[in-house]
């Protein structure tokens, strides 16, 4: 078989939020559909710099700051590709179509409605979820205030996804922790999922579920609707594949340090969790003794960003 070919393409943003998509020409493979704009690397060109190469080629632009988002391996009829998806943070001139392509800049809740190749799917998904993934600290259930007055903290801090999981908690108090913690998340405009429990989830209205690995392993098929959000904590690349196939929207991988309570489990480091990401095609965030200031570092590993407990907590 041959080898993948390795596409980048660059999300850029107007001063509205709205990102520029370009619709691929008649007689190209899988014309008429818009995509972000890019193309092929050269051989033995730097990513980077075929991104550069190609935005100053379509959009007659010239990149100045960019970093990875998201790179999802794909197999089409025709070829693979890994589509390496890069946000492009500035840039000046002003994007033309130099090929003859129609520009649109898309709202980005309309991305999902835009008629974009397959391989894109998990790119949207990437644009909709932020860097940082909170995972709450277990409490005692009578430390209910304790907890949600937290989980408001990390609101007002500007986290945007949290993870209820508390395994050891009565559901009827976790179903009280939870429709609190639902209000105040909606507050500040932060999804809240909860960990494990797809029919509690469901029934009070929040926006996922995140499942650990055993109880993914024992689904075949998504547990729950496409309008909401389904994590999996994956640990080596067979749980990522299976993440993939119960059609998670992203996956948690760790440990990429070592971390307290899970001293038996041999980190990734670094090195090895970008090995393991770049076969997923779903955002995967970094966890495990992950810092606020390792996003940078998992960016550049190919994850969408951190997920922490301690770290993100206070
Ligand atoms: N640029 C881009 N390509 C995508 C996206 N999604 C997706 O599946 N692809 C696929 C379509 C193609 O098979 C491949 C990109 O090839 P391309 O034809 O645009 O490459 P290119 O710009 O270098 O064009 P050419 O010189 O080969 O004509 O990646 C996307 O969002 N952006
Ligand atoms: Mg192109």
């Amino acid at each position: 078989m041959p080898a993948s070919v390795h596409v980048v393409a660059g999300v850029l943003r107007d001063a509205g939020g709205r990102v520029l998509l370009a619709r691929r020409p008649v007689g190209k493979h899988l014309a008429g559909l818009w995509e972000f704009p890019g193309g092929k690397c050269d051989a033995g060109e730097a990513p980077v710099d075929a991104l550069a190469r190609e935005l100053r080629e379509e959009l007659g632009i010239v990149v100045e700051s960019a970093r990875p988002l998201i790179a999802v391996p794909h197999r089409y009829p025709e070829q693979d590709i890994l589509l390496d998806v890069w946000q492009v943070s500035a840039w000046t001139g002003t994007p033309h179509p130099h090929e003859g392509q129609a520009l649109a800049w898309v709202e980005q809740g309309a991305l999902a409605q835009v008629e974009m190749p397959p391989a894109d799917r998990p790119v949207i998904a990437a644009l909709a979820l932020p860097d940082r993934y909170l995972i709450t600290p277990a409490f005692e259930p009578d430390a209910l205030d304790e907890l949600l007055a937290g989980i408001e903290r990390a609101c007002r801090r500007g986290l945007r996804l949290v993870q209820l999981r508390q395994p050891h908690w009565p559901r009827a108090r976790l179903a009280d922790a939870a429709r609190r913690a639902r209000d105040a998340c909606r507050e500040h405009g932060a999804r809240l999922l909860l960990n494990g429990d797809v029919q509690l989830a469901m029934v009070l209205g929040l926006d996922g579920v995140h499942l650990p690995a055993r109880i993914a392993a024992g689904l075949a098929e998504r547990p729950l609707p496409a309008d909401r959000w389904l994590g999996v904590s994956c640990h080596d690349a067979a749980e990522l594949l299976h993440a993939v196939r119960i059609g998670a929207d992203f996956a948690t991988l760790s440990p990429v340090f070592p971390t307290p309570g899970h001293e038996h489990a041999q980190a990734l480091g670094w090195e090895r969790f970008a090995e393991l990401v770049v076969h997923a095609p779903m955002p995967v965030y970094a966890l495990g003794g992950m810092e606020g200031e390792d996003v940078d570092a998992a960016w550049m590993a190919g994850a969408q960003g951190i997920a922490a407990i301690r770290a993100l907590w206070s």
